[in-house]
């Protein structure tokens, strides 16, 4: 990790979030490591006022300096609610069992009645926040968000930012518009309030956000409505946002090899001790570090690589094996500026819309000059993809100087993300030259596998990284190659969602559930790896599997099981 004097200001934790990690650590030692999610505890509610619940705490007896069992389990249950108490169940107001012109290119009925199960599953996954929360919000780490939610599933009990995205993508095929702008109204909410959408809806999330897809949750919704209104309350908050992502520690400078200076924007999170939801997997994995400066930069990595939402990967790490060596601060990733790229196309047509021909043309200017720059600075033109850019820990320049061998040739599915956004190959080539290359440097890639598109090429564990596919990585992938302009990269497009849609219903079939993640290297396979047990439910994976299923539909004589 970089020792460059950077300005390293942290968020200030809580006097609660501090406690309930004292709390998870407490835990872990009368309970052990099996089956311990140490999330569970920084998520609990408190039934009294802090003080009064310390005080007990304290008092508790300690046998040979842990808490016997049956002691923590009572204080537990004295003094707090459950995890995930503090948000109800609402029965979302725009839900019916079977929209109107539902999936109209779904024919199969076997298909076509799991699909609605999967739309059925937005019942299970919407909240609000309890009225607890807003008369005591010092008792509890979640954000009083002030609109109806939904949540990813299982250990994931609030609102995720780039989840979200997703999770709306699903909502409008499942006509939930009103469903699908509570959500973003709460981000903007967010934004108001820290500057930043959090990772998360918690207190123990605001130090960092996660990939800014808020731009594109308003788009979506604003094709599908024609919602002028909405648009207009959202635009300084993607404005605000925006400025967060491109200034300060966040913006990085560049210069290539004929004198042009870029900015870049990386992840970079205020954070440099333990996460609090991981705090004893952290204090685990920096046990190597012997000093504390070693210690704070390595937690600082490790909370910026959770602002990726690839949390962990190899991609962030120089030698792909080995957590310690995490360099996310050191990185300038691709697929975080072609969120930017498009939040810049964005705003720009937001405010075009709206008449503000001043943003407008700022914002136009942004995104032309960001393409010059990703062109510049990512692309590699004999492997016909875009690779990261590692600053070299020793430069501490304030502009760094261009060097090839500094992008990272190693294969992960962010190579491809550019494509969402075709306009970024603007200046690399003719149109169709450049897409039939990319088309053909994926297919040799080693990316995609019989169930779909794996995260990286490396087995090392890691839940982003092989043989994982994700959901979001599939969509953004599959919908590139099907806005290509090209037949080909079209029905490549449709045979890697149809791999997804049946690996999707295999896995469904077998275990009752959505999960978070699959293995793609076989059809019906669930994923693994990372530092908690896979989830299931799950936002992002039925958003996108009716994502999926609405562009490509569904034939009546198309089998819906695993091809052997
Ligand atoms: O608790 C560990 C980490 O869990 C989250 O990350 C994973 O789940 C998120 C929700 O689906 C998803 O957005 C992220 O991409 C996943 O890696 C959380 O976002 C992390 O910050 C957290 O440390």
């Amino acid at each position: 990790s970089s020792s460059c004097a950077v300005d390293d200001r942290t968020y200030s934790t809580t006097p609660l979030v501090s406690f309930l990690q004292r709390l998870q650590s407490e835990a872990l030692k009368t309970l052990g490591p099996n089956s311990f999610d140490p999330k569970l505890y920084v998520d609990l509610p408190l039934k009294k006022d802090l003080s009064l619940t310390e005080a007990a705490f304290w008092k508790l007896p300690r046998v040979k300096g842990i808490i016997p069992e049956n002691y923590l389990h009572r204080f537990l249950e004295a003094y707090f609610g459950d995890a995930g108490e503090d948000l109800v169940y609402t029965e979302p107001e725009d839900f019916v069992p079977e929209p109107e012109g539902f999936l109209p290119k779904v024919f199969n009925p076997k298909v076509r009645a799991w699909a609605l199960e999967v739309h059925s599953l937005w019942k299970n996954l919407s909240r609000r926040v309890s009225d607890n929360v807003k008369s005591h919000p010092e008792r509890h780490t979640l954000l009083p968000l002030p609109e109806p939610l939904i949540i990813p599933g299982s250990r994931f009990r609030e609102v995720y930012y780039w989840d979200s995205y997703w999770i709306i993508r699903g909502l409008l095929v499942s006509k939930m518009y009103d469903t699908a702008k509570a959500i973003v109204n709460n981000l903007v909410w967010l934004v108001d309030a820290y500057g930043h959408v959090p990772n998360g809806a918690r207190v123990y999330y605001a130090s960092r956000s996660q990939p800014p897809l808020l731009s594109s949750m308003v788009m979506e919704i604003y094709t599908r409505t024609g919602d002028l209104e909405f648009v207009r309350k959202s635009l300084p908050s993607l404005i605000k946002e925006y400025t967060f992502w491109n200034s300060g520690i966040h913006k990085v400078t560049i210069q290539d090899l004929h004198g042009h200076k870029h900015s870049l924007s990386r992840y970079y999170a205020r954070w440099n001790k333990p996460r609090p939801e991981s705090a004893t997997i952290d204090e685990e994995s920096a046990s190597k570090f012997l000093n504390d400066s070693d210690r704070e930069a390595f937690f600082r990595e490790v909370a910026s690589t959770a602002e990726t939402g690839w949390d962990f990967s190899s991609r962030w790490m120089s030698n792909s094996y080995d957590l310690s060596t995490l360099s996310t601060t050191s990185i300038i990733p691709v697929d975080l500026n072609t969120y930017l790229y498009k939040e810049e196309l964005d705003i720009a047509f937001f405010a075009q819309k709206l008449g503000d021909i001043e943003t407008y043309e700022k914002f136009i200017e942004a995104s032309n000059a960001r393409q010059f720059a990703m062109r510049s600075i990512f692309w590699n033109a004999e492997m016909n993809q875009w690779l990261d850019y590692w600053i070299r820990s020793d430069d501490c320049e304030d502009v760094h100087q261009f060097d090839v061998r500094n992008q990272n040739d190693r294969i992960f599915a962010s190579n491809f993300i550019p494509i969402w956004n075709w306009r970024l190959t603007s200046g690399l080539g003719e149109h169709s030259v450049i897409v039939e290359r990319i088309y053909e440097s994926f297919l040799k890639s080693g990316l995609l596998q019989p169930a779909g598109i794996a995260t990286s090429v490396v087995n090392n564990g890691q839940q982003w990284d092989f043989p994982n596919g994700w959901s979001p990585l599939q969509h953004i992938i599959i919908e590139g190659l099907s806005t290509a302009g090209s037949k080909a990269s079209y029905g490549l497009a449709q045979d890697i969602a149809v791999r997804w849609i049946r690996t999707n219903y295999a896995a469904y079939n077998t275990t009752g559930a959505m999960h978070e993640k699959y293995d793609v290297e076989g059809c019906g396979k669930v994923g693994g790896g990372g530092e908690y047990k896979p989830q299931t439910g799950f936002g992002w994976s039925n958003g996108v599997l009716l994502a999926l299923l609405e562009e490509f539909g569904w034939s009546s004589d198309r089998d819906i099981e695993c091809s052997s």
